[in-house]
């Protein structure tokens, strides 16, 4: 379906900080925690050095959880409110950003064998079906697919081991085009927050084996799990129906440590030191730019990872960032980094776009919605936009069907040419 023109409806990337509790390591050091977290006030404190010495760095953020914070607490501080948003039409991502170690697969994935200790991937889809079931809507269709980028390779983690095809980042530019999309990523149909479960689990499967077979770090790959909803809901009792295309990404992105200067000047420097993910130290120029204005040049196109996230951070989705810190003085140079991270990422903002379209009666009628739900008035200016958006609509059906046929005839000349070229032979 199709991406309409933005509106001037703004939605600002949400920053929400997330404080792990101390690990083994870290109690068995006796060290103790430099960093306060308040979820009342929404402040995280940084406490480095001793005596008059100390320094303290004060960070607000949209929220803030702490190494007490439940599993569903997270939840419905991040994503939950987008769920209803996801079943509208629109597309939202939350994204995992934090050094290794600090919860990141905790906080999206989580313990998938235990109801409390669930992440939020389970509970987004667990909470998408309860929605759907609701009597007002009466049709839907959900898809899940779930991405691994390593080293710039990306790998479907729902095909069957040796199935493999190549995936290729293409970007449809129609006016209802498919936007930024991975051709070849396969798209499994789920009926259910427990055949999410099953997915992930074997997602899970297959990065293991990935992993032993290639001698990776899953810590230094990136996750990307998508939900694709698709639904048809009564608007009235009249028999209006509207039938919205809404997407939820949700990913887990690899470990900081090694893009601790990601964004700065001396990000260069520290490449050519170290073994760097340079997908991370791409998306912390794509925040940097995003935050000073460089509307004509934002990188996303230098990693395969920015690009998948281009809509996400500047774009047509409403985001949720979650930063995940360790409280342990032991890491207080990275939980810097990530901080500083995540407050340039605070305040960037996206214009979110619905894709959903009205059918009143027999008449079926498209029509843009903004973040702000505008409702159609009937006016004749908005017959006209719902006109052009229909003929939109039409005129990209009639492309596709070209292409199809297109495709038809050259797959027809292949076969045709096969057999000649056996017959001559
Ligand atoms: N909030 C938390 N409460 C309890 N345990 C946690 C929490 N956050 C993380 N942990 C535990 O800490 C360990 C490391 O967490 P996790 O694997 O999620 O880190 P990560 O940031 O995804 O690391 P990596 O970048 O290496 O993938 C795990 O054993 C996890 O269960």
């Amino acid at each position: 379906m199709s991406a309409f023109e933005p509106t001037e409806a703004t939605s600002c990337v949400q920053v929400v900080v997330r404080v792990r509790p101390m690990n083994d390591k870290e109690q068995k050091g006796n060290t103790l925690p430099v960093v306060t977290a308040s979820t009342e006030k929404k402040e995280v404190t940084v406490i480095r050095g001793a005596g008059n010495r100390q320094q303290r760095t004060t960070y607000n953020f949209d929220d803030v959880l702490t190494s007490f914070s439940t599993q569903q607490e997270v939840f419905d501080t991040t994503i939950a409110p987008n769920i209803l948003d996801v079943l509208e039409g629109f597309e939202c991502t939350m994204f995992a950003y934090g050094q290794t170690g600090t919860g990141k697969t905790h906080t999206m994935e989580g313990d998938l064998s235990s109801e409390n200790n669930r992440g939020v991937i389970p509970r987004a889809a667990h909470a998408i079906f309860e929605r759907l079931k609701t009597e007002q809507y009466v049709e839907s269709s959900v898809s899940a697919s779930y991405l691994e980028i390593y080293n710039e390779e990306l790998a479907d983690l729902l095909v069957d081991d040796g199935k493999d095809v190549k995936l290729q980042i293409c970007e449809d530019t129609r006016p209802r085009g498919k936007g930024i999309f991975v051709h070849n990523l396969s798209e499994t149909i789920v009926t259910s927050a427990e055949d999410v479960l099953r997915l992930m689990q074997k997602a899970q499967e297959r990065r293991r084996v990935g992993e032993t077979k290639m001698n990776k770090q899953s810590s230094r790959s990136h996750c990307l799990f998508t939900l694709k909803v698709h639904s048809r809901k009564k608007v009235d009792d009249s028999g209006s129906i509207m039938e919205c295309t809404g997407k939820l990404h949700l990913v887990d992105l690899a470990g900081s440590e090694c893009a601790k200067t990601a964004g700065s000047e001396n990000a260069q420097k520290e490449r050519e030191r170290k073994n760097i993910n340079q997908s991370l130290l791409t998306l912390g120029r794509v925040i940097s730019a995003l935050r000073e204005g460089h509307v004509q040049r934002i990188p996303y196109r230098d990693s395969k990872l920015t690009r998948l996230l281009q809509e996400s951070l500047g774009g047509k989705c409403k985001t949720v960032i979650i930063a995940t810190i360790s409280p342990s003085v032991l890491a207080v140079d990275e939980t810097l980094s990530t901080l500083n991270y995540a407050q340039a990422a605070h305040g960037i903002q996206n214009k979110p776009v619905a894709t959903s379209y009205l059918k009143i009666g027999d008449a079926e009628r498209k029509r843009p919605e903004s973040a702000s739900n505008a409702h159609s008035t009937g006016t004749s200016v908005q017959d006209w936009n719902q006109m052009e958006c229909r003929l939109q609509y039409m005129q990209a059906e009639l492309e596709e069907a070209q292409a199809a046929l297109s495709r038809k005839h050259q797959q027809q000349q292949i076969i045709i040419d096969r057999a000649e070229n056996a017959e001559r032979e």
